[in-house]
């Protein structure tokens, strides 16, 4: 639980990056609770444009279409990391972005110029009014959407790990089909001309596949403290 010492340390922008199933929104809620910090979970951000394209029936395999109508949705992001919430147009959408339908789509809408330009601007707003510091997690947060973050982390798994993970979550589905879902979205994010997904430079890179959960997350808040303590 949150501490005195986190109540009154100065503001900290923490960025986790990394590929599907790594761990990424588990350890940043845990982490940003802990630290008394916001939380944004930006792969929402990307689903939810994405639910909305599909909902009104937008040819997604057609960037120009997605790109003409990219500023339309209304996107508000909520940064409690204990319950975080994402409405379209006034409209909780928590449940409906993480369809199957919306996983396969993703990666096409989000790879719209437009589409990133429009969400990237988003994201630094509200990592700016974050009052005491804020843990943003995504593909592309520590090389493009804040470049200047206190700390980066780059959380990677094995294929192997990840599908594990994720098909328990899906609660039996095949594990390789899971696997092979996986690595075509990753292919996808990674290669896409508009920020891929990728490690910054100054990133700490923490290969999960053999942590547990919680010692990803001790390692993260270590890491945090650290840089807290220097700042
Ligand atoms: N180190 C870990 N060991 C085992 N399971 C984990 C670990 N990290 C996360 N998980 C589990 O894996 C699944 C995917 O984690 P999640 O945080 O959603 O990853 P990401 O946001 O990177 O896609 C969740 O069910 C989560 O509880
Ligand atoms: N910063 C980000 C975050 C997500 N995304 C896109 O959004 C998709 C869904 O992200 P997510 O974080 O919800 O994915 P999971 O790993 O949780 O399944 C990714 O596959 C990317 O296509 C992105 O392009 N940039």
């Amino acid at each position: 639980m949150e501490t005195t010492a986190a109540r009154t340390a100065p503001a900290v922008i923490v960025a986790i990056d990394g590929p599907s199933g790594t761990g990424k929104s588990s350890t940043s809620k845990a982490v940003a609770a802990q630290l008394g910090l916001s939380y944004l979970d930006t792969g929402a951000q990307y689903r939810a444009i994405t639910w909305w394209m599909v909902s009104n029936g937008i040819d997604v395999t057609d960037p120009s279409e997605i790109a003409a109508v990219a500023g339309k949705p209304d996107i508000v992001s909520g940064t409690n990391p204990s319950a975080p919430a994402i409405t379209v147009d006034g409209t909780d959408v928590s449940g409906p972005i993480r369809t199957q339908e919306v996983t396969s789509k993703v990666s096409a809408v989000s790879a719209v110029p437009e589409v990133r330009a429009r969400i990237t601007e988003l994201q630094r707003s509200i990592a700016k009014s974050a009052e005491r510091g804020i843990v943003v997690e995504g593909r592309d947060i520590g090389t493009t959407v804040l470049p200047d973050a206190d700390l980066k982390i780059f959380l990677t798994a094995s294929p192997e790990a990840r599908a594990a993970r994720r098909s328990g979550e899906l609660k039996g589905a095949d594990l390789h089909t899971t696997r092979e879902a996986l690595l075509k979205r990753d292919a996808a994010d990674s290669s896409r001309k508009t920020s891929p997904l990728a490690k910054a430079d100054d990133a700490v890179e923490v290969d999960t596949s053999d942590l547990t959960l919680q010692q990803v997350i001790e390692c993260v808040v270590t890491l945090v403290e650290e840089k807290r303590a220097t700042k």
